[in-house]
């Protein structure tokens, strides 16, 4: 994206126009300036006596007139090219709501239809892929009291693949099952949903909760499927997932999902697996968290990592079971997996909602930050760096479109703080508890000795840009994978996304994350002084 596409882009609205355009050291141009300063060359010259002036003076004249009204040209044609911009945009708003209500309008009346049919069982049919549905669904709850002491997920799903299936049991519907999250702090496992309070009482500013609490999820109708993800070309995870299968479906009557290459691994095992559902294509995963309503992983961080990236939307609850070498998302052992498993099906658990970063590539070709490709989300973080290049990575950072910095080195990390114990860790950022939101801004080997490491609060926009000027491409990859090319103009957008990654915790989320740090990192281990020695006696 070239910088002129960057300003028109920043000077959507009006407002922002206007701030942008009275600063003159920004390179524009104020247009009630330019009408003051054509105004002042015409009454300069109506009182000059002309008739006794040289002819430089005249020809003097006639230039500045003549750049006074250029100028004014361009003010115009640069206003009416905002007031077109800001109309476009407010007609793609438009067009979006709208697009919005209407896809809204047609779910609601298909599962209403549905429900009329008798298919669905249900008093509270809630859809939940997509966002502001969600939201839109949750002031609703709101209002009528269902939200009053939580957040509930309440989800009544039909399961289009149990036509297919012979079992008469998966003929029935299939309920997702609803839980409750609540929020409590201090020990304290209240029931209420409590709201970060500013109170400004007899002017003073205080709050009432702080942000941090532990998170707690309690079923309010039994999980009824669960999915099952496994690291690749491990034999102990081949061992444990046919056990895990088994006692799912034996003992807790579940349904179990597993992908395409597990179920072929089990029917390999034994044709009793047949039960084992899983799917046919890709994109039946975007349906996945419809119906499933947990997920197990077997492996390491890197399971976790994929779990997640398989939920472009809501994630369900994830259990990850540790069968890899450093485990900072995995806290569940592979040899007590029924307890685990009997009291994560119970609940109520305590969970860790760990923020994701929405990333969205914006060539120099686009039209506007609109125009992206397809997004990714990030568990970890998007790094940005110098690739098989030899040179320099040159990047201009903003953040909501304030110049932060040039970083001039091997690339930066963009991360997460569930990601602040991996790479940004190695790069030198610090660690974060995964329960604060944020996002960490860490370089890697900046050629600069006051290149600190960042952290910026969770509601901003950061934009890294190839400039012009690069002497190389840089190149971007998510959570280590999935690499993308970005040539000089091209952009990288990264806010926070709306759907966090909810893992369940052994203890609770402060408690595993202080543990990862000492057992994965051996943080700060060194022998304890001798009692024996000097001393300060004097003191
Ligand atoms: N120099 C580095 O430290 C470096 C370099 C490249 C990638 N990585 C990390 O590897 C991640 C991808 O993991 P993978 O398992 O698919 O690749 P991988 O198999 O190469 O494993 C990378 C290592 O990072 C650990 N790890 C992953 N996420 C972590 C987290 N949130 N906290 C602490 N440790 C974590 C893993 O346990 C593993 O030991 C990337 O997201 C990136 O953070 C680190
Ligand atoms: N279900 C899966 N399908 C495909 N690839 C997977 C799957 N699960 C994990 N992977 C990939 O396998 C790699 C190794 O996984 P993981 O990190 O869980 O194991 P590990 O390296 O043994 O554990 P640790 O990272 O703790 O040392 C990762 O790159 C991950 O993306």
């Amino acid at each position: 994206m070239s910088p002129s596409k960057l300003d028109s882009t920043d000077s959507f609205g009006h407002e922002e126009a206007s701030v942008s355009c009275s600063k003159p050291e920004n390179g524009c141009v104020d247009s009630l300036s330019i009408f003051h300063s054509e105004k002042a060359v015409e009454e300069l010259l109506q009182q000059t006596p002309v008739a006794g002036m040289d002819e430089h003076l005249i020809e003097f004249s006639e230039a500045l007139r003549t750049v006074a009204k250029a100028l004014r040209r361009a003010a115009e044609g640069k206003a009416s090219a905002q007031a077109e911009a800001a109309e476009w945009k407010r007609r793609y708003e438009l067009e979006r709501t709208r697009n919005i209500q209407m896809e809204r309008k047609a779910r609601m009346a298909e599962q209403f239809s549905a429900e009329k049919n008798g298919d669905i069982d249900c008093e509270r049919v809630k859809n939940s892929d997509n966002q502001s549905m969600l939201q839109n669904e949750s002031n609703e709850y709101s209002e009528t009291g269902c939200m009053k002491h939580g957040i509930w997920s309440h989800e009544v799903l039909r399961d289009r693949e149990s036509d297919s299936n012979s079992n008469a049991d998966r003929n029935k519907i299939m309920r997702k099952a609803s839980f409750k999250l609540s929020w409590w702090c201090n020990g304290e496992n209240g029931d209420q949903h409590k709201h970060d309070i500013v109170s400004f009482e007899r002017g003073n500013i205080t709050t009432a909760e702080r942000s941090s609490k532990q998170i707690s999820l309690k079923w309010e109708s039994d999980p009824q499927t669960v999915l099952i993800l496994t690291k690749p070309n491990s034999v102990s995870v081949r061992i444990l997932c046919v056990q895990m299968v088994r006692w799912l479906r034996e003992r807790k009557k579940l349904n179990v999902y597993v992908e395409p290459r597990v179920k072929v691994e089990l029917v390999a095992e034994s044709s009793n697996f047949s039960y084992v559902q899983t799917w046919k294509d890709d994109s039946e995963i975007s349906h996945l968290h419809m119906k499933v309503d947990l997920v197990i992983t077997l492996g390491g961080d890197g399971t976790v990592l994929w779990a997640a990236s398989m939920f472009k939307g809501p994630v369900p609850p994830i259990v990850p079971f540790s069968l890899g070498s450093l485990g900072f998302m995995t806290p569940f052992h592979s040899e007590h997996f029924k307890d685990c498993l009997d009291s994560v099906l119970r609940g109520p658990i305590s969970i860790t909602l760990r923020h994701r970063l929405l990333c969205r590539v914006v060539r120099d070709a686009a039209k506007n930050e609109y125009e992206t490709e397809e997004p990714f989300l990030v568990l970890n973080e998007v790094t940005i760096d110098r690739g098989i290049s030899s040179y320099l990575t040159n990047l201009e950072c903003y953040c909501d479109n304030s110049f932060v910095t040039c970083v001039q080195g091997d690339g930066l990390i963009l991360s997460t703080t569930s990601g602040s114990t991996a790479y940004s860790l190695a790069a030198g950022g610090s660690m974060v508890h995964p329960q604060v939101p944020g996002i960490l801004f860490t370089p890697i080997c900046p050629h600069s000795l006051s290149f600190r490491p960042l952290i910026l609060p969770e509601h901003v926009t950061v934009r890294i840009m190839v400039p012009f000027n690069s002497r190389s491409p840089a190149w971007a990859s998510f959570d280590g994978k999935d690499r993308k090319l970005l040539a000089a103009g091209d952009a990288l957008l990264c806010s926070m996304a709306p759907w966090p990654v909810p893992t369940a915790c052994q203890v609770d989320s402060t408690n595993d994350f202080l543990r990862s740090i000492h057992d994965g990192l051996h943080w700060n281990l060194r022998k304890t002084q001798s009692f024996d020695g000097p001393r300060d006696r004097d003191l």
